[in-house]
């Protein structure tokens, strides 16, 4: 199973442009996490730093009681090992095949044989859906199949966390709904604690866990994913929505004028620029049919249950609502009122 990522109190800088700070969250163990917010708020910095490429300035990432803010470089050279990194564009040496390239980093870090290596990386095309394009190139395929390959190869060292930086970036929507299902696919199989960094809202609506939004160089909210599809704190409300109607503006934030003036346009009538206003709790991805039984479900409901006194009512609400039959009487809840 993945281990459990804790951030507490993180904060990052360069040089004088504060970038987050008073970031804490906890990303569950063998769980699915998303990290929302508007563009340049800080979400592939705060990415960079969970894997120790970037340095914070402040604050603690523990990871199986190892702090990568402050350890040695052996320790962090060893922690970095437990993770797998799909970088936004795939990363991908472009002279290589995809074969060549998956099989990198068993070639750079294990001392397998050819043939280990050779049954390793066909299976982990095959898990991504590239079977048969071991010899093309970068170059010769799509963007949605450099993702699949770039996911391939963040998997060959069997990573307990995987880290997914913008999987949808460059992706048509149908393309993206099949790397969404690819993600949960891959946690049904792998059981690794995943953290992606997108703006996609039907990612975000449909895929993870649990969901936290960056804005205005804070955190705004981490929690299971009921809490924030029914907030309704503006800034989540909106994003979630597609929405000009809010506080995040065209360069990130807005003053209470331009607010206030956009509040009254929509309110004469006039759209607003969503095309999406899906309220409350939508259905969370399955795994394809024959994957095996997503193990983060039950661990997820357990702890969900356990908080779900300190959640906000709309959030309980979405919580009980999907509980089956087997779940209720697990957790000691009446039957749903008709
Ligand atoms: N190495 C760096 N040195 C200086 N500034 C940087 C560095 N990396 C990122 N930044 C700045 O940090 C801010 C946040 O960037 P980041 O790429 O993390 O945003 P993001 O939320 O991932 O945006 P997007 O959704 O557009 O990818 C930006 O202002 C960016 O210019």
């Amino acid at each position: 199973m993945g281990v459990e990522v804790v951030v507490d109190d993180l904060a990052k800088s360069f040089g004088n442009q504060r970038i987050w700070q008073d970031v804490t969250l906890t990303l569950p163990a063998g769980e699915v996490s998303v990290m929302l917010g508007p563009s340049g708020t800080g979400k592939s910095v705060f990415l960079k730093c969970l894997i120790g490429l970037l340095k914070p300035n402040s604050g603690k990432i523990l990871i199986n009681g190892v702090d990568l803010v402050r350890c040695s470089e052996h320790q962090l050279y060893e922690t970095r090992k437990l993770f797998g990194v799909l970088f936004q564009d795939g990363a991908l040496f472009g002279s290589m095949n995809l074969f060549d390239n998956i099989a990198f980093p068993l070639r750079e870090h294990t001392k397998k044989s050819e043939s280990e290596i050779r049954n390793i990386v066909l299976g982990k095309m095959d898990m991504v859906g590239l079977a048969g394009a071991e010899r093309k190139l970068p170059g010769e395929i799509s963007g949605g199949m450099r993702k699949r390959a770039g996911l391939a190869r963040a998997l060959v060292l069997d990573p307990q966390i995987i880290l997914v930086d913008e999987p949808d970036s460059g992706l048509d929507p149908v393309r993206t709904s099949y790397i969404s299902q690819l993600l949960i696919d891959l946690n049904a199989q792998v059981d690794a604690t995943i953290m992606i960094v997108s703006h996609n809202i039907n990612l975000a609506r449909t895929v993870p866990d649990n969901i936290g939004m960056l804005f205005r160089r804070e955190l705004v909210m981490f929690g299971p994913r009921e809490v924030l599809l029914t907030s309704e704190v503006p800034a989540v409300k909106q994003f979630l929505n597609g929405s000009r109607i809010g506080p995040i503006g065209m360069s990130e934030e807005k003053d209470e004028a331009t607010m206030a003036a956009e509040q009254a346009h929509a309110a004469a009538g006039h759209h607003d620029g969503s095309t999406e206003d899906v309220r409350g709790v939508v259905p969370q991805l399955q795994p394809t049919p024959g994957m095996p039984y997503r193990e983060a479900v039950r661990r997820r409901k357990d702890r969900v249950m356990r908080i779900i006194h300190t959640l906000p009512p709309a959030a309980q609400h979405g919580i009980v609502a999907s509980l089956d039959a087997d779940d209720r009487l697990r957790y000691g809840i009446g039957a749903p009122v008709r």
